[in-house]
């Protein structure tokens, strides 16, 4: 059997990986019109971080793995075809900000149509508004010379940063088909693929509609699981309580679960908030705006969060942070990956460089090439009307960032440090070397608490962190909401 996946990026390079390491039978090529892209999958640095993903792909790579930008032959020659393409949001034109933007994936939808010769399954990996498939079907079959396309609908649940222990070991695999004949046969010959590694109990065969809108729930659910208890961190941070403390206690009822209970600053990443914007767009679409209103609410909180943290910052610093060194650690959306996509990191180095903070940025995993890039280009502020882009940050506002080797450079003078990713090593900083290499008094501000707040004061510095109880600096001063 021929597998070829379209799309060499952080789904479908990992997945198809898994599938060549699991399925040793099965020939995996992946594809991709970046050749710069496809050059770092054939080389020893891979082109995204992911930890266990280079054994895995050094393993099966030249066996029955391979990675090429000769999209037609590997689509023509395939018995499965993934799509894997990005589908951001819309950054322009009707549904600006809101939908999800369909050009990668048609280009994708439309090479299939163009150069097969055989029958195929096609399968949609990426995330995709509910009812794609039905579009996908009429791109394929329109003129579809006596080919047989069947369509099925795959998503994919991995996160960044474990994706390779979440491909392994999946929750759940979700298969999505047509209730036809040829569609349950498609579907069973999927569910086989997985079968080389996931239990049967784990492979779930739905509908294909349920399975497209099951993917962009699953993602709101998450994210409305953390603007929740992020909502409520501002409530325990007014009132003496602990969000941690809370978080436990909630969680461990087995009705609510501990999962995306943690308390942050804000979430970002390449998912959630595209995700809960094209579903926002879905419900409008059909009417559904006391729905669609609902599901929004998750981002407005997010946005509160992200600027309740920056008003804390600038607020506990008297007022003013005009020309003061301000360290932040982490600039990727989490801990354990590179990616940069809709990183909450922006918007809080937005906003401390509107006061005029000179930043000094610190991310193992983060190139100055791509900090500069991203903080550079424009951003979509989704809540406002359409086409409204925002330059990140002027040329002047760029000199006042800059980029650090490591914790304790970015440290090295600062009036103040942001912790804003989870990255193991910013527990384990030597935190009295940071004190006494800081400007006086000393303000560290966690925004995803990974540190002891209480040992950290012992040492002499202020401390702010997410939802737990103010030190008196901190209370002592009023912050506008
Ligand atoms: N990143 C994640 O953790 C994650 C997890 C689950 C689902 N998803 C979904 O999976 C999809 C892919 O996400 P990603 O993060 O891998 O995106 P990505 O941007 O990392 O990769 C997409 C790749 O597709 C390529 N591409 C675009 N159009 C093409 C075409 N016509 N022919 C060949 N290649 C083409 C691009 O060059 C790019 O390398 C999205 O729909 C996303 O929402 C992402
Ligand atoms: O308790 C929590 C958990 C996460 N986050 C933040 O939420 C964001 C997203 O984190 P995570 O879900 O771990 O990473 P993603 O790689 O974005 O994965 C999500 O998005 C993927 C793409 O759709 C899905 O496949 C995954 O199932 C889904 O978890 C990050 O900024 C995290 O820091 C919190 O603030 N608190």
């Amino acid at each position: 059997m021929k597998i070829c996946c379209i799309g060499a990026g952080y789904v479908g390079g990992p997945t198809m990986a898994v599938i060549a390491l699991k399925c040793p039978s099965v020939e995996v090529a992946v594809v991709d019109i970046s050749v710069k892209r496809i050059a770092a999958w054939n080389s020893n640095r891979l082109p995204i971080y992911e930890p266990g993903l280079y054994d895995i792909v050094a393993q099966c790579r030249g066996r029955n793995l391979s990675f090429s930008t000769d999209v037609e032959k590997h689509v023509s020659e395939a018995d499965i075809v993934f799509i894997s393409v990005n589908t951001p949001t819309k950054t322009f034109g009707l549904g600006a900000g809101k939908a999800a933007d369909l050009t990668y994936w048609e280009s994708a939808a439309r090479t299939i149509a163009d150069v097969s010769t055989s029958d195929k399954i096609v399968v949609e990996k990426s995330t995709v508004p509910v009812r794609t498939g039905e579009s996908l079907k009429k791109i394929l079959t329109h003129n579809s010379k006596g080919i047989n396309y069947q369509i099925l609908s795959n998503p994919e649940f991995l996160a960044e940063g474990t994706a390779v222990q979440d491909l392994l070991r999946p929750d759940r695999v979700l298969i999505g088909g047509l209730e036809t004949p040829e569609g349950k046969k498609a579907a069973q010959v999927l569910k086989d693929v997985y079968a080389h590694w996931v239990p049967e109990d784990r492979i779930i065969t739905i509908n294909l509609w349920s399975a497209e809108l099951s993917k962009l729930v699953a993602n709101a659910y998450l994210a409305q699981r953390i603007s929740s208890i992020n909502s409520i961190s501002a409530l325990c941070e007014a009132t003496g309580a602990d969000v941690s403390e809370v978080a436990r206690a909630v969680g461990k009822d087995s009705r609510v679960g501990p999962m995306y209970l943690n308390a942050s600053f804000g979430f970002g990443g390449s998912a959630f908030i595209k995700d809960i914007l094209s579903l926002v767009y879905i419900c409008k679409c059909n009417g559904l705006t006391d729905v669609a209103e609902y599901w929004k609410q998750v981002l407005k909180i997010n946005d509160f969060q992200k600027s309740r943290f920056v008003k804390r910052v600038i607020s506990s610093m008297f007022n003013t942070v005009v020309g003061k060194k301000i360290a932040v650690l982490g600039f990727a959306f989490k801990k354990d990956t590179g990616d940069t996509r809709d990183t909450p990191v922006i918007d809080v180095c937005k906003g401390l460089l509107d006061d005029k903070a000179t930043l000094s940025i610190y991310d193992p995993q983060v190139s100055e090439e791509q900090l500069i890039y991203d903080l550079t280009m424009q951003k979509l502020d989704w809540d406002r009307s359409s086409s409204n882009q925002l330059l990140i940050l002027s040329p002047t506002e760029m000199k006042q960032v800059h980029t650090a080797r490591n914790a304790y450079e970015a440290a090295e003078g600062a009036h103040g440090v942001c912790i804003l990713n989870d990255w193991d090593e910013f527990r384990e900083l030597d935190y009295r070397k940071i004190y006494e290499a800081m400007c006086k008094p000393a303000f560290i501000f966690d925004g995803r608490n990974v540190v002891d707040p209480e040992k950290l004061r012992a040492i002499g510095f202020i401390v702010y962190s997410i939802g737990k109880p103010l030190d008196a600096w901190v209370k002592s001063i009023a912050v506008a909401v």
